[in-house]
C-alpha cells in the first residue's frame, strides 16, 4: 500500500519490480555538488530515466567508506556550505516532483549531533523514505530503529564480503526496504571486474531471506550492472561512476547531460 505521500516505500518499490520481473536501479549522488540546485536537476533527471530509488549522500568531513571520487565530491559540496539543513529543504521543493523513493546516506555523527528524534522528524518532513548509514554497527542500530520506525523511515543495513554468515543473517533479518550487499572489500569507487564472489554471497543471503537484495560498490559500466543483474540481484548501485560524470564536466549543464546519457546506458543494460 502507498505511504501516507502517496508514493510507494522502498520496499514496495522492489515488490512491484519483482512482480515484474525487473531489477531496480539506484543512483547515487553527493548532495550540494557541485551545488544544490544542480542536485536538484540531477534528481529529477535521474528520476525520469527511470532509477527506481535514487540514494541522496549528505556530504561529510570525513567519509571513512568513501573512495577518492566521492570524498572530492563531499569535499566540494561543504566547501560551498552545504548542510543537512540545506540538502533537507532542497529535498522538501524536489521530492514532491520525484516518483521513486528517496534513499537519505549519511554517516552517523550529523545524526547524533542534532539528536536522533530530531532528525528523524526532520528527514521525515522533507519526505525521505529510507535511510543508509555505513558507520552504524548491527549493534547499534536499536539506537535509530524505534525513532525510524515511529517515522517511517525504512533503515537499510549493510553486509559486506568479509561478513560472517551469522552475523550476514541477523542483518538481513533487521534490514529494512532492501538488503545493501557491499560488493568489495574497501572503500567505494570503480573497479575494472566484479568480485565474482557476489554470485555466491548474493545466493548465501538469498537462502537466509525473501528480502530484496541490491549490489553497490565499484561497478561503473553496463557490462558489469548486467553481470550482476544475471546472478539475482534486485538492485544495482551506482555511485561513483555517476558523482564523476558530474565532477569531469566542463559545466554543471554538461555534468547533467553526461548523467543522463550515463543512466541511460545502464537502464539499457539491465532487465
Ligand atoms: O561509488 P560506488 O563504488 O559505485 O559505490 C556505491 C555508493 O557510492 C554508495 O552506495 C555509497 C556512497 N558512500 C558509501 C559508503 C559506504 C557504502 C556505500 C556508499
Amino acid at each position: 500500500m502507498p505511504m501516507a505521500d502517496g508514493k510507494r516505500s522502498v520496499a514496495e518499490t522492489f515488490s512491484r519490480l519483482r512482480e515484474q520481473g525487473k531489477t531496480a536501479f539506484i543512483p547515487f549522488i553527493t548532495a550540494g555538488d557541485p551545488d544544490l540546485a544542480t542536485t536538484a536537476k540531477a534528481l529529477k533527471i535521474l528520476d525520469s530515466c527511470g532509477s527506481d530509488v535514487i540514494e541522496l549522500g549528505v556530504p561529510y568531513s570525513d567519509p571513512l567508506a568513501d573512495g577518492p571520487v566521492i570524498q572530492a565530491a563531499a569535499y566540494r559540496a561543504l566547501k560551498k556550505g552545504t548542510t543537512l539543513h540545506s540538502v533537507l529543504s532542497m529535498l522538501k521543493e524536489v521530492i514532491p516532483e520525484l516518483s521513486c523513493p528517496i534513499v537519505l546516506f549519511t554517516y552517523c555523527n550529523p545524526i547524533l549531533k542534532l539528536g536522533v528524534q530530531n532528525f528523524m522528524d526532520n528527514i521525515k518532513q522533507a519526505g525521505v523514505h529510507g535511510l543508509v548509514v555505513p558507520d552504524l554497527p548491527l549493534e547499534e542500530t536499536t539506537l535509530l530503529r524505534s525513532e525510524a520506525t515511529l517515522h517511517n523511515i525504512e533503515l537499510v543495513l549493510l553486509t559486506t564480503p568479509t561478513t560472517p554468515t551469522e552475523r550476514m543473517k541477523e542483518i538481513t533479518k533487521a534490514s529494512e526496504g532492501f538488503v545493501y550487499l557491499v560488493s568489495a572489500v574497501g572503500v567505494t569507487g570503480a573497479r575494472s571486474n566484479v568480485n565474482l564472489r557476489v554470485e555466491h554471497l548474493l545466493q548465501e543471503i538469498k537462502q537466509a531471506t525473501d528480502k530484496p537484495v541490491a549490489v553497490g560498490f565499484g561497478i561503473s559500466t553496463p557490462e558489469q550492472a548486467k553481470q550482476i543483474a544475471g546472478w539475482g540481484a534486485d538492485g544495482v548501485i551506482i555511485g561513483s561512476a555517476i558523482v564523476r560524470q558530474l565532477s569531469e564536466a566542463a559545466s554543471p549543464e554538461e555534468g547533467l547531460k553526461r548523467i543522463e546519457e550515463y543512466v541511460k546506458s545502464i537502464k539499457a543494460a539491465i532487465p
